[in-house]
Formats: structure tokens, sequence, C-alpha cells
């Protein structure tokens, strides 16, 4: 039987996330190749790329949450001690609940809709920690007032279409940190949300990343986002990491140009004037699978003829920076 102690108990949360030569296939469809990273215990890594870059297949790969269809066909993922890649059936489903903890975009559609929300975070405690029902009820109040909630009792007995969109993040939140999850998948949790509720959210995750030594991937299209809570960024194109490097070096010293690009369009959006046009990408990223090649080479501008024909390896530039790409030299 679990003491009140242990249910109540929050462990230094975070583990090492170490993702080595992943690859993971949708049908033939390998929406990523070859991809190696490692998230520090107790850091937060933002992945960033356009839509379909793969940023979603690499965190639930991470978590091994990847949706009925998905395959990994290469490469090893470990949380911690443990090789989620060796295990399957029971064993994987266990890992699973031990593991990773997700939040979504859409908050509502991860809340029970009629389950009051205290009960749906006590639940959590009872299931997976072993408390009982009414410590669980005191365990849910406290987690609700940990995320900032100032009246957890009159919170706890709602309904989730009773919340606001920010409040329903922050019961997602606290539900989340009931796993005591070894790693926290933020997928793009504040995009539906309005500024003001946005900052509040970002302000709030990166507090609980701090307390409570959160390891943390989180998806964003947003580079000012990225700014605000990651310690590393890695940058997807087409299925592959182009640059991984620490936050300070993304906005000084990228190095490969789609990280530029991004963050041209970036600056530009950022700041331009109401009725000014600001810069985009020029063509599409690929769809149905990388060109052969650099996968970026056909946007690139400064592609020569090796970058259409040759995959250019990851060359480590420093301790924490890392960029595939053959033209290096001329873009610094
Ligand atoms: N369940 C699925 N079945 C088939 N293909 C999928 C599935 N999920 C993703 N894909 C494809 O895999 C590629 C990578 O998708 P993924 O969602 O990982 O990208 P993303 O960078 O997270 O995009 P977005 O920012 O739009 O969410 C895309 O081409 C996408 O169409």
């Amino acid at each position: 039987m679990t003491t009140t102690s242990e249910a109540t108990a929050v462990r230094s949360l975070g583990s090492e996330v170490t993702i080595d030569g992943l690859s993971v296939a949708y049908g033939d469809f390998h929406a990523l190749r070859d991809v190696s990273l490692q998230v520090p215990a107790g850091t937060t890594t933002a992945l960033v790329g356009e839509s379909g870059s793969g940023k979603s297949t690499l965190a639930l790969a991470a978590g091994r949450i990847l949706p009925a269809g998905a395959r990994i066909t290469g490469g090893s993922v470990r949380v911690g001690d443990v090789e989620l890649t060796a295990l399957d059936g029971r064993a994987l489903r266990a890992a699973r609940g031990r593991t990773a903890a997700y939040l979504a975009q859409d908050a509502s559609a991860a809340l029970n809709p009629v389950m009051r929300v205290g009960r749906q975070i006590a639940e959590v405690h009872q299931v997976r920690n072993g408390a009982g029902r009414a410590e669980a009820a005191v365990l849910a109040r406290r987690g609700l007032e940990d995320v900032g909630i100032s009246d957890p009792d009159r919170v706890a007995r709602l309904y989730p279409h009773a919340l606001s969109g920010g409040m329903r993040q922050r019961v997602i939140i606290a539900m989340a940190l009931a796993f005591h999850p070894q790693l926290l998948i933020a997928d793009e949790p504040t995009t539906a949300l309005d500024v003001t509720v946005q900052a509040e959210i970002l302000g709030l995750v990166s507090r609980l990343q701090q307390e409570y030594g959160l390891t943390v991937l989180w998806i964003t299209h947003d580079m000012s986002v990225v700014a605000e809570i990651a310690d590393h960024v890695a940058v997807l194109y087409g299925g592959r990491l182009v640059e991984h490097t620490d936050v300070l070096t993304l906005f000084e010293g990228a190095r490969h140009p789609y990280t530029e690009a991004l963050l041209q369009c970036f600056r530009s959006g950022r700041d331009a004037g109401p009725k000014e046009p600001f810069t985009t990408i020029s063509g599409s990223p690929p769809v149905g699978g990388a060109p052969p090649g650099c996968p970026f080479h056909t946007r690139c501008p400064l592609a020569d003829s090796r970058c259409g024909t040759d995959l250019p390896e990851p060359r480590r530039l420093a301790a924490d920076h890392v960029a595939a790409c053959h033209r290096l030299e001329v873009v610094r």
C-alpha cells in the first residue's frame, strides 16, 4: 500500500531523453528520418519548423505515444534509464503511464466533459499514485492552487464547459503534473489562447518547469515562444533535424539557411508596421517525402549542385551546436 507521503511526494520529475537515429513512418511515408537529439534532464527543448516538418511525430515518438499506424523503423529512444524502443505490449503500456504527459493545443478534448475537473485530477492521483479517495481530492485541490487557481474548491466542482480556455489549460497542466511525468510534451498548448492568457500560461509553465525540474519538449511555430521558454532548440525540415543549439546561439548565431529563413520571417513579422508586408520563405515544404540531397535545397538561396545530390551529415560546430548543411562556411 502507498503511504500518504509517497502519494504526495513529487520527485524531481524530469529525466534525460536521448533520441538516437530515430526514423518514423506512416505507411510507406517516412515522416522522420535518422534524428538524434539529447534533452538534458530538467530542461526545455523547443521543436520548431514549418507545418509537416515532423515536430509532433518526434515529440510523440519520444514518449512512445505515436498514433496507430505510425511505425518506428529505426533508432532508439531512452527516457531516464528506460529504453522505450525496446518495449512492447504490457511493458510498453506500463512504461507509457510512467513516462510522458501530453499538453495538447485543444485542452477541452483532453478533459472528460461530464466529470467535475477536481474529480478528473483526483482520479490520476488515485490510479497513478495510489492515493486514497479523500487524499486524492486534497491533492487535486492543491494541484489547482499550484497552477495559479486562487479558488480551487470552487473550480474543482466545475465541469470543463464552465471554464475559460486559459482555465482549462491550467487544469490540464495540473493533471499532467499529477502524472509526475519524466517528460512533458507540450504541443502548441497556447496557440488557441488570446495573447494575454498565452503569456500567463507560458509564465506558469516556465515557473513549474523550474520548480519541478521538468524535462519538456515544446512544439511551436512561434519564435517568441521559443525565446520565452526554451533552453535548446531543434529545427526540423522535411523530417530531418537540420540544426540543434542552445537558445542564445539560435538567435545570435544560427548557421543553417533554413533556421536563418525562419528567424527572418519572425523578425519581419515582429518589426513590420500594420500595413507592411513581411518576409516569408519562398516555395513550400516538401509534401510526400523530402527530395534527394539536402531536404531544403529546393528553397535554399545558397544551394549548389552538391546540395541536390548529397545529404549533408550533421556537423558539430560547438559543444551545444549541430547543423547539417554543405554550405556552412558561406553562411557566416
Ligand atoms: N497519423 C498520420 N498518418 C499519416 N501521416 C501523418 C500522420 N501524422 C502526421 N503525418 C504526416 O507526417 C508528416 C509530419 O507530420 P507532423 O504532424 O509530425 O508535423 P508537424 O511539424 O508537427 O506539423 P504541424 O505543425 O502541422 O502539426 C506530415 O507530412 C504529416 O502529413
